[in-house]
């Protein structure tokens, strides 16, 4: 059996006992009013993220990347339970997590928001803020609600003078740094952080970037980390998913993605990313245009009319999911990839 046989073979036979988190066929379709003639309107639906699944282990970090509009932060939604979806599991140590989380489920899986400003009560203080969250969880009795109020900002690297601050006294980065205590006060398993470094300045930016590489190696903490910037996900994630109108095109280790992408659109991604120009592939084209609506994707595999190397197939046959020992890509024709290299397709 040759070695990408065995890797293959060892991937697919790996106990999923340590896996935290597991979505499995997720769909998230919003009903959206169109004007049609005259006065009357119809009913079109826009599928924003359209039977996607993945499985995150416990201790590893999931990068989610993709354009404006693809579908990540519905997608982060739905795993921390603020978006009902359509049809489509959300799993927790195994155990499908229902509609309506129980307070536990809730806490088990908590978010980072890009803005700490809009999801920050601006009326209570850091140390209220931290507070509500402890209590609410009930994480430690009340008797050593400061205590460990004083942990969690030592553990981001803020003094105790911020626990009476309001987050409008306060600066960009330390506000996300609030964001990411209140999110850990409720002692979670799974952090699920959507663009939460988008809004800050390059340098602090790296500064909050490093924390979270730190709190991960500290905490052994899973992650899901949804951003649109490939250079920060190279920096922190285990494993990288790439999505494309509402699918995920692409899943691979951080390495085989940044170095060896298998699909167009990943390496189209990469070689839009100045940041990442070292990695850029000769010969790979540059991602050109708008992606289409997600009311009308396009026919067979939904990059086509983006692609630089779609055939005529691409644009009548669905691709399928073809899983392999570098990874799994939904493309009929993979990058560095001949046909007969293809291990399993389904
Ligand atoms: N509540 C809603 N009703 C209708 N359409 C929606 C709703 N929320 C999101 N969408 C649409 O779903 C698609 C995915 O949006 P989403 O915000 O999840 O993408 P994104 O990748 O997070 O983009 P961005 O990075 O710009 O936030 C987009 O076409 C968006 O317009």
């Amino acid at each position: 059996m040759s070695d990408e046989l065995l890797a293959l073979r060892e991937r697919v036979e790996t106990p999923l006992a340590d896996v935290v988190l597991r979505a499995d066929d997720l769909v998230v379709r919003f009903p959206i009013k169109q004007a049609g003639r005259g006065l009357r309107s119809h009913t079109a639906h826009l599928t924003a993220v359209s039977h996607v699944s993945f499985a995150v282990s416990r201790g590893e970090s999931l990068g989610i990347v993709g354009e404006s509009g693809c579908g990540k932060s519905t997608l982060a939604a739905a795993l921390i339970g603020l978006q009902d979806l359509t049809s489509g599991t959300v799993s927790l140590d195994g155990r499908p997590v229902g509609r309506t989380r129980s307070r536990e489920d809730s806490r088990r899986v908590q978010m980072v928001f890009q803005d700490p400003m809009s999801s920050l009560n601006p009326r209570m203080t850091v140390g209220q803020t931290i507070e509500e969250v402890l209590v609410f969880h009930r994480r430690v009795p009340r008797s050593r609600v400061k205590a460990r109020s004083l942990e969690l900002l030592a553990l981001v690297e803020l003094p105790p003078s911020v626990l009476t601050r309001y987050p409008g006294s306060l600066s960009g980065g330390q506000r996300q740094r609030v964001g990411i205590v209140r999110a850990l006060a409720a002692d979670p398993e799974v952090l699920v952080l959507d663009e939460a470094v988008a809004a800050l300045d390059v340098s602090v930016q790296a500064s909050v970037l490093g924390l979270l590489q730190r709190l991960k190696a500290e905490l052994g903490l899973t992650m899901v980390f949804i951003s649109h910037d490939l250079s920060v996900v190279r920096n922190i994630c285990d494993r990288v998913a790439v999505m494309y109108l509402g699918e995920i095109v692409e899943e691979a280790t951080s390495d085989a993605v940044f170095t060896a992408p298998q699909h167009p659109y990943t390496a189209a991604l990469l070689r839009a990313a100045p940041e990442l120009h070292h990695l850029r592939r000769p010969g790979s084209n540059a991602l050109t245009g708008e992606p289409p609506s997600p009311i009308d994707p396009p026919s067979g595999c939904r990059f086509h009319p983006r692609c630089p190397i779609a055939r005529d197939e691409c644009r009548t046959t669905v691709p399928p999911r073809v899983v392999s020992a570098d990874g799994d890509v939904v493309c009929l024709f993979p990058l560095g990839r001949a046909p007969e290299d293809v291990l399993l397709a389904g």
